[in-house]
């Protein structure tokens, strides 16, 4: 998320942007006295006091989970397409996790079992049977990397650079697999027994769609009746200093996820000899059909979806003019959208993103092409549905040489709750506030997919949140090159989940004040 300093309007410059002066003229002349409508949550009251056993590491622990963490990243678990992984990286990952947690491998109060081959759900048993259970998930596989793309260190090294270990999942997501686990391994180690219990499901399928993975974790526990009071993935991260105007950081907890859809965009014509080529190529008219996708972007919807809640919530962290904007979307809307729209990872907070991913052709330098193919991947706002985007590519395609395919796709996924009484929410980010005390909590909705969609029919409260650092230029780091996590980072990470592990054996939540 880089909206930096040059894409939002300085209100206090002669120089600011003409839109916003008109707009915040009129708003001066016609609405001064109109009281600002941001939301600013209640705080809770007094919390029952579960988390007894302090979040702190010594520097041996620090020295061991930094060691775990390495050789995790240094197994390359690749998932290269659907009937392609690196399956023995996948069964080495497994003995390393058996070698380094041996207190949650061997403790009565830990069942584990492997699902799918290479998944692995362990069931943590609480003391307080009537207690609803919670589950965190995770996944082992990862995407690609190639050094020669322009890594720093190699990929699969875990080499250490300027106090961050550089490598393939070190946020996405083995940070949180080997973070889950060795906060439960240190909570075993020192006498902790939940009193809710709660599961862990760790997939080796994420970045392929689940569904060896997570999928078959679901109907297992739906074999066994299971319902989850609220479950916690990756997604979403906490975001510092890349939204000028936002001077402090903030964790954003997914609190939906966008829908998706990939379709296949093909033209044949007769081929040739090079020398006689026809006016218009396979390639060609392929190219301009992608090239009018590109251009006409699926509309911007900001505000009709979870990341209206996001501004609201921010409002009254940003200095008094964003703060006039934020807290004015009824008036200012079409104004911060547009400036939203400005920078990739913001603009997929606003709009279904158009994402050609694939495009192939040819077969010889002197005949012409009889066949093109492109892949375009979509990723759907909440407000819009499969239907819908599909409706609006053939519009936009227009060309009955073209044929346009779906390949796959999914609706935008339910909203959870984030309301003061609503445990889940509050259990993260009361943790957040535990271990950042400097950073604001706010929902926000994950623009990549998670295998916490699968979990649906478990439970209506699921959560996209991963406590990593998001700073200027970390949106290229995933699935990009120079993927990075800084120790302190990883260190934090462990605390998050000791105290999240902990937060949650609290019967109830406090009650508000009034
Ligand atoms: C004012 C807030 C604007 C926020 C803009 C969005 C910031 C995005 C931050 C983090 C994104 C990280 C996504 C991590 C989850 C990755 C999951 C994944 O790769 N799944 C597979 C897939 O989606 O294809
Ligand atoms: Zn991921
Ligand atoms: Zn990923």
């Amino acid at each position: 998320m880089n909206v930096r300093q040059s894409h939002w309007p300085r209100l206090n410059r002669k120089s600011g942007d003409p839109k916003l002066a008109v707009a915040l003229y009129f708003h001066q002349k016609t609405f001064l006295s109109r009281t600002f409508t941001f939301k600013v949550n209640r705080e809770l009251g007094q919390w029952e006091n579960t988390s007894t056993i302090y979040p702190y590491l010594s520097p041996e622990q620090k020295e061991k989970l930094l060691d775990n963490f390495k050789v995790a990243v240094q197994i390359p678990t690749v998932s290269f397409s659907e009937s392609d992984q690196n399956i023995t990286a996948l069964q080495e990952f497994d003995l390393l996790l058996r070698r380094v947690f041996p207190k949650v491998f061997s403790s009565s109060l830990v069942r584990h079992e492997v699902v799918g081959n290479y998944s692995h759900l362990f069931t943590v048993a609480g003391a307080d049977a009537g207690l609803e259970p919670y589950m965190l998930l995770a996944h082992i596989d990862v995407v690609p990397a190639n050094e020669a793309d322009g890594w720093d260190a190699p990929p699969f090294s875990a080499q250490e650079i300027d106090g961050f270990i550089y490598g393939r999942g070190t946020i996405d997501n083995k940070q949180s697999v080997m973070g889950i686990l060795q906060a439960l391994e240190y909570l075993l180690e020192r006498g902790y027994t939940p009193r809710r219990t709660f599961y862990i499901g760790l997939g080796h399928d994420e970045e392929i769609n689940g569904e060896e993975g997570a999928v078959k974790i679901v109907n297992l526990l739906k074999s066994r009746g299971v319902k989850l009071l609220y479950v916690l993935d990756e997604g979403l991260t906490i975001m510092d200093g890349v939204v000028d105007g936002l001077n402090e950081p903030a964790a954003l907890i997914g609190v939906s996820e966008k829908g998706q859809t990939t379709v296949k965009l093909s033209v044949s014509t007769p081929p040739g000899h090079s020398s006689m080529p026809p006016r218009e190529s396979s390639i060609g008219i392929l190219a301009s059909a992608v090239a009018r996708l590109e251009k006409n972007r699926m509309p911007n919807l900001f505000g009709h979806g979870p990341e209206r809640a996001t501004f609201e919530h921010l409002a009254h962290k940003f200095g008094w003019s964003y703060r006039m904007i934020m807290s004015n979307l009824w008036l200012f809307s079409s104004l911060l959208s547009s400036v939203l729209e400005g920078q990739p990872d913001t603009n997929a907070f606003v709009r279904t993103t158009t994402a050609v991913t694939m495009f192939n052709s040819g077969v010889k330098i002197n005949v012409m092409p009889a066949y093109a193919e492109a892949f375009v991947n979509f990723r759907i706002h909440s407000s819009q549905t499969v239907q819908e985007v599909l409706n609006l590519i053939e519009s936009t395609v227009s060309d009955k040489r073209v044929k346009v395919e779906f390949i796959n796709g999914f609706d935008p996924l339910p909203i959870s709750s984030y309301e003061d009484d609503t445990f889940g929410y509050q259990i993260i980010k009361k943790s957040v506030q535990d271990i950042f005390p400097q950073v604001t909590v706010t929902p926000g909705i994950c623009v990549a997919n998670t295998d916490s969609r699968h979990y649906t029919q478990l439970s209506p409260d699921i959560y996209r949140f991963a406590p990593s650092w998001y700073k200027p230029g970390d949106s290229a780091r995933f699935h990009g090159v120079n993927e990075r996590i800084s120790i302190q980072n990883y260190e934090e990470i462990v605390l998050f989940y000791f105290q999240l592990m902990q937060n949650s054996d609290v019967r109830n939540l406090p009650t508000l004040r009034s």
